[in-house]
């Protein structure tokens, strides 16, 4: 039903469990697109429920049987009117997954394709999310993990992968030696790779995304699509979500997405800049934003593509404005966002300021992970002393906060 096909020089290739790139044209280059024969996949409109989670979509991902026992997707789609001065702005909110982020898409993805393939253990690299997310969701299975964190990982999600069982491997280095030396080490011992960029089942899972927007959305397409990227993997599988449904006829239109990275962590905004062919342009990341804290994006030619073709393009916002964003998507719509899911609101922002919307469009702005992951970039600026419990100090505290 499905074939892997080279990002760059097309070839085809037969899934099999250790192919994870092209061998011809190597990690960076050769990244793979699951491509499925539409005519064999028999769906409808009516197959899909507004509160289903990600296995609904079974019959258009690259498994052989879902194998996760936590809820997985069914995240809100909040809808708000005339906000600012645009007609339509959705928020889908992916902090409700079982562990926080939208990351939660992939490990299901990929614990049920270690188990079809029969392997006992799975590794990853990752900022935080992905690893507590593979954490959690293998816990209740009889999967080992194993989990390359950089040393600067939120204590947050250190203590999910604690609290989780993993196997925590702590590098003294950044995200980007974390992926490298988690590869060499998964190769060498023969794990199962839970590493998106790489593994292209992984997109897979996190296409689903997009897919529930639409089916949240009564199959209405919103005209652009906000969302952050570090590697790239989740924002060409959003492309991909959307470009699926196209293809099975579900949908008449694959929106405009725009990417948003930060200031310090822009490696992919640049490439895109710098145009075709697609070259990586590798820096070294220093943004508040850690989940996007990339200095060598995996999915970079991907996310350029994809892009591209959907008629998008790439943004960045600087760290003052990820933090704006956090309190002002808190107090205005309720979701706290950690930095890097707040940077999408961000980017949201500098899109009106720039003139890039119409004040016609709907537009989906994908909220990518939960505040509480990360309280870093907020939490200076709590400044509260305490009060004694006497009436009249509590009265004279609440008369100065209303002044
Ligand atoms: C909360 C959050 N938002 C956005 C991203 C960006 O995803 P990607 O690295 O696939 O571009 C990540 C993870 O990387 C993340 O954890
Ligand atoms: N920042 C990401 C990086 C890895 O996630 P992946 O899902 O793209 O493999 C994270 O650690 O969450």
């Amino acid at each position: 039903m499905y074939k892997l096909k080279c990002i760059t020089c097309g070839s085809i290739y037969d899934p099999e469990p250790n192919m994870y790139t092209c061998p011809k044209c190597g990690e960076r280059y050769g990244t793979l697109e699951v491509i499925f024969n539409y005519d064999l996949i028999n769906v409808k409109k009516s197959d899909f429920d507004k509160h289903g989670d990600i296995s609904q979509f079974s019959k258009i991902l690259p498994i052989a049987e879902y194998k996760v026992k936590q809820v997985v997707g069914n995240t809100p789609t909040y809808e708000f009117k005339n906000y600012y001065g645009i007609k339509k702005v959705f928020f889908k909110y992916d902090g409700t997954n079982p562990t926080g982020s939208y990351k939660d898409r992939a490990s299901a993805i990929a614990i049920s394709k270690a188990y079809e393939y029969g392997y006992d253990t799975i590794y990853c690299a990752s900022t935080g999310n992905a690893a507590s997310s593979l954490a959690g969701l293998s816990a209740p299975t009889d999967l080992k993990t194993y989990i390359f964190v950089p040393k600067n990982i939120p204590i947050a999600k250190l203590a999910q992968l604690h609290v989780f069982g993993a196997n925590i491997i702590l590098i003294d280095g950044n995200y980007d030696q974390a992926f490298d030396i988690s590869t060499k080490v998964g190769k060498k011992l023969n794990w199962y790779s839970r590493n998106s960029a790489i593994n292209p089942y992984l997109l897979e899972g996190k296409k689903t995304g997009a897919m529930e927007l639409v089916v949240q959305l009564d199959f209405n397409v919103p005209d652009i699509v906000f969302v952050s990227a570090g590697d790239g993997t989740v924002i060409s599988s959003i492309y991909k979500g959307f470009y699926d449904f196209y293809n099975l006829n579900l949908i008449q239109k694959i929106p405009k997405i725009i990417g948003i990275q930060a200031e310090g962590a822009d490696a992919i905004a640049k490439t895109f800049s710098y145009g075709k062919p697609y070259t990586p342009v590798d820096i070294i990341p220093n943004t508040i934003a850690d989940s996007i804290s990339v200095g060598k994006p995996r999915d970079v030619i991907k996310a350029c593509k994809y892009v591209e073709k959907s008629g998008g393009t790439f943004l960045t916002v600087n760290d003052e404005e990820i933090k704006t964003a956090i309190f002002e998507l808190a107090k205005n719509t309720g979701i706290f966002a950690e930095p890097a899911g707040a940077a999408a609101y961000a980017g949201f922002k500098k899109a009106i300021s720039m003139n890039l919307l119409k004040k016609e469009d709907t537009v989906a702005i994908f909220i990518t992970g939960n505040g509480l992951k990360d309280i870093k970039a907020v939490q200076d600026n709590i400044k509260i002393n305490p009060i004694p419990p006497v009436f009249e100090k509590i009265i004279e505290y609440i008369n100065e906060v209303r002044k």
